[in-house]
């Protein structure tokens, strides 16, 4: 039988993370978990190891922190075991754009982006050099939202979806399969910290429902998975649409309307 590959999945103490590891443990396959909490790792850790036979190590690491992250890019580096991993960990932070501090907007870019693409970029070249492997981003609807009025996290989300899908363009040659996964409202904690009693909304997915679907859209290979979007053809007239401006852009002089003032 082919060994499956190990995941490496952050933010897995709670929520979206901590299904992910629910999930890829009951296909089989060896875990490594990262987030700050140890003990909600290592509960959810022993009650997997009894239940599906797994090894899962437990990586604490506050991503936030320059050296903790470094050493969870160098286990992707060097563990040539780990062909998986699960760009989960995130938050959001409430308020308007006017009400938030700046330092706290800059530390949610850092975890919701620049985390990402350091992580991506440690295990990238080994996962090319061996053409296998997969990279799982989650984005959020709310990348596609300006109008939602969180726009710092909103940005960091569409981000998220850029940089999969450049990813998936330079990577999916070389039987790297990458995948934005876009959830709208999941009943997670993630609503605690944006200041939203998640009980007052509407419309909101239960965690396992999502990481279900996204698991779909993962063994189907797509680019993009968006749970809760019930008729697929919107997303691809979107992305049709933005593909077929694309051609539009080479033009050395301004469009007309450019030309006079007012
Ligand atoms: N729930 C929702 O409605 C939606 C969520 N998403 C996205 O899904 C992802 C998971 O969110 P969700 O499960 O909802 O949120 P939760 O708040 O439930 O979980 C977030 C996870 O990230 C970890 N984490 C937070 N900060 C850090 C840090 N500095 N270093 C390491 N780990 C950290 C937390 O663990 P610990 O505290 O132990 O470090 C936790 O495991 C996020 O990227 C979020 O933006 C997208 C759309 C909708
Ligand atoms: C706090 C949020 O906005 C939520 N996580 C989402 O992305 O929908």
């Amino acid at each position: 039988m082919t060994q499956r590959p190990a995941v490496l999945i952050t933010g897995a103490s709670t929520g979206i993370g901590a299904t992910y590891a629910e999930r890829f443990a009951r296909r089989g396959h060896d875990l490594v978990l990262v987030a700050r909490n140890v003990a909600r790792m290592e509960t959810l850790a022993s009650r997997l190891r009894q239940e599906t036979g797994v090894a899962i190590d437990i990586f604490q690491a506050d991503l936030t922190q320059t050296s903790d992250l470094a050493r969870v890019e160098s286990r992707l580096r060097d563990d040539a075991r780990i062909g998986i991993l699960v760009n989960n960990a995130g938050t959001a932070i409430g308020g308007s754009f006017l009400e938030q501090d700046v330092d706290d907007m800059t530390r949610l870019v850092a975890l919701n982006a620049t985390v990402l693409v350091r992580l991506a970029s440690a295990i990238a070249p080994r996962l090319a050099a061996a053409g296998d492997g997969a990279i799982v981003n989650i984005s959020s609807v709310v990348g596609l939202i300006p109008e939602f009025g969180s726009t710092v996290y909103g940005a960091t989300k569409a981000f998220v979806l850029f940089l999969s899908q450049g990813l998936a363009h330079e990577l999916g040659p070389k039987g790297v399969y990458v995948q934005a996964v876009l959830p709208a409202a999941t009943r997670t904690e993630i609503w605690d910290h944006a200041g939203v009693d998640v009980n007052t909304m509407g419309n909101v997915m239960e965690v396992a429902d999502l990481v279900d679907a996204a698991l779909v859209g993962f063994d189907r290979r797509e680019p993009v998975t968006i749970p809760p979007l019930h008729d697929a053809s919107q997303w691809d007239a979107l992305d049709g649409a933005r593909k077929a401006i694309i051609g539009s852009f080479g033009n050395a002089q301004p469009a007309e309307r450019y030309r006079s003032p007012v």
